[in-house]
């Protein structure tokens, strides 16, 4: 006998089909339709769509700025950041001017030339061209691989009070026209057989910050569904979010919409619960 897995794409096509209007009533009805015993249906419809359901793991402390006092204005060591926009659940805030034009430009050189690099190593050792379009896609800095990696890195931990080590390497992305990232969640799905082992490395993420390196001609959003929330993407601002757990009541399902026209970079900086090694 097979037992029957709730999957995040399952979890996904409830609330796709709640989100449409469609009452928990035929939901259920449609999955017993498709095979799903109506147990698993249930807890399934309980697990996504109950934000106060028993069955949620408890809840992770997350990086946050501190905004108590409702700054327009956070005064870093260095900088000054402002805050553009604040949603409570999901938890996301918006910031302006997290990074200067050059410091932008700066990130963008710096992995143009790794992106360079790697395209050399694979054109070099096969003459593959699916390689090279692949990592033309995005690559990860080590943690402060290089001076600018260490000052924004810096910069964000005393932002967002979270300690550096919990951090990621910053992972940079180049969408060219046409490109999008699918919504998606940034924590590692639980149920997934890979996720213990890339849990043992810092914990789950807690936290992600995509801020944009330039500012796309048109289109390029960060989009989040749930609460249909679009952030445009201008040059040296950022866009954070916090999930005190692996699960989609958070709220945090979120994507980058398609670039209509020009290109798209962002460096997104992800956070673990412990120290990441
Ligand atoms: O490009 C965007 O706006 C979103 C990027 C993103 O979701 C990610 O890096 O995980
Ligand atoms: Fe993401």
């Amino acid at each position: 006998m097979s037992t029957q897995t709730i999957t995040g794409e399952l979890r996904r096509w409830i609330q796709d089909h709640a989100q449409a209007g469609t009452s928990r009533e035929t939901i259920l009805q449609s999955m017993c339709a498709s095979g799903w015993s109506q147990s698993v249906a249930l807890q399934a419809l309980a697990e996504t769509l109950d934000g106060a359901s028993p069955e949620l793991p408890p809840p992770s402390p997350v990086p946050e700025p501190d905004l108590r006092r409702s700054p327009a204005e956070i005064p870093l060591s260095d900088r000054r950041v402002q805050v553009l926009l604040r949603v409570e659940h999901p938890r996301v805030v918006v910031f302006g001017g997290l990074l200067s034009h050059e410091e932008c430009d700066a990130m963008v050189a710096a992995a143009t030339r790794r992106l360079a690099r790697s395209e050399t190593v694979a054109n070099d050792k096969d003459g593959s061209e699916i390689n090279a379009a692949r990592t033309s896609e995005g690559m990860f800095f080590e943690r402060a691989e290089n001076e600018i990696c260490a000052r924004v890195e810096a910069r964000i931990a005393e932002l967002l009070r979270w300690p550096v080590e919990n951090g990621e390497g910053l992972q940079v992305l180049h969408y060219r026209a046409g490109a999008e990232y699918l919504p998606h969640y940034d924590y590692f799905d639980p149920t997934h057989a890979s996720t213990p082992a890339i849990l043992a490395r810092g914990g789950q993420r807690v936290g992600t910050l995509v801020m944009y390196l330039n500012t796309p001609e048109q289109g390029g959003s960060t989009v989040f569904p749930d609460i249909k929330l679009d952030v445009a993407p201008i040059k040296g601002n950022a866009v954070f979010f916090s999930y005190e757990r692996a699960h989609p009541s958070t709220l945090t399902l979120h994507g980058g919409s398609p670039v209509l026209a020009g290109e798209k970079w962002v460096a997104t900086k992800w956070m673990r619960e412990r120290e990441f090694t």
